[in-house]
Order: structure tokens, then sequence, then C-alpha cells
């Protein structure tokens, strides 16, 4: 495929917009990880029911502020911040992206508080987040267009625990057509794997959902 051909494919990513990096002061990062502390302390503390009204009343008052600055999505930052844990999203795993170029996406950071499931460890449900927001990095990185996850394979080999440095790494195995297949690995620091997966994504069609 010539190199305008393949400029042309990537930039159909379906009907979804198309995400550029955002360039964002200091502040952002910090008012996220204030945010992320908010969602570990909703989800470990006790408060008494005056203080939890107390509460109620002053983090309603900041989303009065924050809903007069809605935008579509795409615009907001994010996501789109590459230098800050999780690209900026409260949604995704406060990962720090160490590499990212076509060879494929190495991550590293924490489980939380916040993402607890039981007994001290990661809720399963977290990682597939954490690899399917991988696999669309490795996919971009690979400079493939946008893509669904058609299937996501987790084996769980060993508990996840939360506070402790982890990474996450993974690569493009093969592309067929529309089709991407990609796998990825997360281990702990002395090289243990904790979970490995493998899944299918599936270009979009221009328009396609
Ligand atoms: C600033 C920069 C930021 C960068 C970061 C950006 C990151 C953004 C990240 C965002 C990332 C978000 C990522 C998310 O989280 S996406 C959200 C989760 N995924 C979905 O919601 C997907 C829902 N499903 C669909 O939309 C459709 O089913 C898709 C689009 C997947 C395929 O339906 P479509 O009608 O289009 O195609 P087709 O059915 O003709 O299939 C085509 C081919 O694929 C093969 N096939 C299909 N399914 C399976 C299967 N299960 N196992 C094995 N094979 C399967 C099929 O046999 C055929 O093969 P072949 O016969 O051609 O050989």
């Amino acid at each position: 495929m010539s190199e305008e051909a393949g400029q042309d494919e990537y930039e159909h990513h379906g009907g979804f917009p198309k995400y550029v990096p955002a360039d964002v002061g200091p502040e952002f990062g910090r008012l996220v990880e204030a945010l992320r502390t908010l969602q570990d302390l909703a989800v470990s503390t006790a408060p008494s029911p005056e203080v939890t009204l107390d509460l109620a009343e002053r983090v309603e008052a900041i989303n009065d502020v924050l809903k007069t600055f809605q935008v579509p999505e795409g615009q907001p930052p994010a996501g789109r911040v590459m230098t800050l844990p999780g690209r900026g999203s409260l949604l995704m795993l406060p990962w720090t992206v160490e590499k990212f170029d076509a060879e494929g996406v190495r991550s590293r950071g924490v489980f939380r508080r916040f993402h607890l499931g039981g007994n001290g460890a990661a809720h399963g449900g977290t990682l597939p987040l954490l690899f399917d927001d991988m696999f669309g990095m490795i996919q971009h990185a690979y400079g493939r267009p946008i893509s669904r996850t058609a299937y996501l394979h987790i084996n769980y080999r060993k508990i996840t625990p939360l506070d402790t440095e982890l990474v996450i790494e993974g690569s493009v195995d093969r592309v067929e057509g529309r089709k991407t297949f990609i796998s990825a690995v997360l281990k702990d620091t002395e090289g243990n794997v904790l979970a490995d997966c493998d899944a299918l994504m599936v270009q979009l069609l221009k328009g396609q959902p």
C-alpha cells in the first residue's frame, strides 16, 4: 500500500472523531489526580451522615461549575494527554505509557484502592479495561485505524495486587485485511506473569459506529 493510501486508510476511523493529543498545563493533571484520590476515598471511607451531606453539596457545586464547560467527544483533554497517567482519563487505569511505537506499547502503574475487587486484589473487571485500552493504543501506535474489539480473551494467572508497581506490554501479532490480532502480558517487576490477553480488533468501515 502506498504511503498516501495508508494515510487515507488511517484517517477513516469509522464514525469516530479523529483523536489528536491535547495540550494542557499542569493544572489538568493536578485536577485528575485529585479526582482519583477522591474516588479512592469515596470507596474506602464511612463518614457520618452530616459529613456525607456536606460533601454531597460541595461535590454538586463542583459539578455545577464543570457542567458549563461540556464539549463533544474527542474535544475534552481527558484520554488525549499521553504524558499523564491513564492519558488523563478518569475511566482508564492511571498508568503511564513509557514506550509507544509500531514495535509495541509498554505502560507502568498500579491498581489503586478504587480498583479493589476482594481480599486485597484488583477487581477482575478492571484487567480487561487495562488490556482493551492497551490494545487501542497498540493499534494506534502501529498506524492502524481505530477498530472495535471483536473479542478479548484474558487468562488470570495470579492475583493482581493493589498499590504495587506493575508493567503491561504488548504488540500487534498480525494483520489480516480489516483484522488486527494483538496480545499483551501483565507482569510484576520481578517478571511474574499476572495475566495475559489476546484480542481481535476489526477495522471499522466508513461511517460504522
Ligand atoms: C491522542 C491519541 C489517543 C490514542 C489512543 C486512542 C485509543 C482509542 C481506543 C478506542 C478503542 C476502543 C475499543 C473498544 O473497546 S470497542 C468497544 C467494544 N467492542 C464493541 O462494541 C464491538 C461490537 N461489535 C461490532 O461492532 C462488530 O461485531 C465488529 C465491528 C467487531 C465486526 O462487525 P463487522 O460487521 O464490521 O465485521 P464482520 O462481522 O464482517 O467481521 C469482520 C471479520 O472479523 C471476523 N470476526 C468478527 N468478530 C469476530 C469474533 N468475535 N471472533 C472471531 N472473528 C470475528 C469475521 O469472521 C470477519 O472475518 P473474515 O470473514 O473477514 O475473515
